[in-house]
């Protein structure tokens, strides 16, 4: 009986037709307005962004941000309820076979069948995308060389790593060539070790400028390390850009504060120092340009209400608490 993900992925390529199209120089991915609701929920509220062709880019933000969901509708396997998505300059939703011929997707859940080799598994993924013969030969040699798994190519996938095995999907994404790669939290599971490796592999990918490699991540490192960014919180796109440019927007320092009176000290800073502070939780929050002055004064004059005090160049959590208000993993709580 095959497993779920296997249908899913047999239901994505057996309707694959031959490819006859590159991506034009245009945009790879286009988004325009989409929104998704299921029943009374709104999952995707009007995000629109553009992904250019050759770049990495990342869909960053909490659990149930709405990623999968977008990542759904680009790989055709959600309707387009509103809005517009294309890819390649095709229409997700009146061009879907198309849109198949173009990506290659790698999903969130193993896709692998474990007592099958890493070659028998290729052989397979080609299999559904009409491929075989030599030119499926070829196909499976220059996926694996180019993941560096030609050597694994008779071990079985249960006896590979978590990291080896990604490799693998991966490299199935790629067997029929697409323009575009489409990643959904390939890292989960993963640890730091081969992440990085991971992430050494999408940088070669993309590396001749052909790929354009979209991925959808909640890890702030897997962030940093995309060329753009867009950053979903409930179903809205908050902030899209370069991670540099995203930082520079907050500007200066962040001052993070612990207080046992947080909602006083708050109160008392702002009247001292003329500063806007947020409060999460137990702590404030203070955006300054010149924080190593603000945290000397700050600690001269309020110690005893201060329990501890970080001082840091902005990074990706504080933008996405300066756009959201809130911090990222407050989604996650059950
Ligand atoms: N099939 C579904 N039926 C009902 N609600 C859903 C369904 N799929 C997702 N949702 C809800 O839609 C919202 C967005 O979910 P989505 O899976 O797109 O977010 P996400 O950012 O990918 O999160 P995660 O990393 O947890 O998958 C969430 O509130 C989720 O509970």
């Amino acid at each position: 009986m095959p497993s779920a993900s296997t249908v899913k992925q047999h239901a994505f390529a057996l309707t694959l037709p031959h490819r006859t199209h590159m991506i034009p120089s245009s945009d790879a991915i286009t988004i325009s307005d989409l929104e998704h609701h299921y029943g009374e929920l709104r999952a995707l509220a009007g995000v629109s962004f553009d992904v250019r062709p050759g770049e990495i880019f990342g869909l960053l933000g909490p659990n149930g941000g709405g990623k999968t969901t977008l990542f759904r509708i680009l790989s055709t396997l959600l309707p387009v309820q509103k809005g517009r998505a294309s890819i390649g300059g095709f229409d997700v939703a009146t061009q879907p076979g198309r849109v198949r011929a173009l990506v290659g997707v790698t999903f969130q859940s193993p896709s692998l069948d474990g007592k099958l080799t890493v070659r028998e598994n290729l052989k397979h993924q080609g299999h559904l995308y009409g491929l075989r013969g030599k030119m499926l030969q070829e196909r499976i040699e220059h996926a694996t060389n180019r993941l560096q798994l030609s050597d694994r190519l008779h071990d079985r996938a249960d006896s590979l790593s978590g990291g080896l095995k990604r490799r693998v999907e991966i490299a199935k994404g790629l067997l029929h060539n697409p323009d575009v790669l489409l990643l959904d939290e390939p890292s989960t599971g993963l640890d730091p070790g081969a992440r990085h490796d991971l992430w050494r592999f999408l940088g070669d990918l993309r590396g001749d400028g052909r790929m354009t490699v979209l991925v959808t991540t909640h890890l702030m490192e897997e962030a940093e390390r995309c060329d753009r960014l867009g950053i979903l919180n409930r179903g809205e796109l908050v902030a899209c850009d370069t991670p540099d440019a995203l930082r520079a927007s907050i500007g200066g320092d962040c001052l993070t504060i612990r207080s046992g009176e947080p909602e006083v000290l708050a109160e008392r800073v702002r009247d001292r120092f003329q500063v806007d502070v947020g409060r999460l939780g137990d702590q404030l929050r203070i955006e300054s340009q010149d924080g190593h002055e603000l945290l000397r004064d700050l600690v001269a004059e309020f110690s005893p209400q201060v329990e501890a005090v970080t001082l840091g160049k902005p990074t990706l959590e504080d933008v996405f608490i300066a756009r959201t208000g809130h911090q990222f993993w407050e989604e996650e709580s059950p």
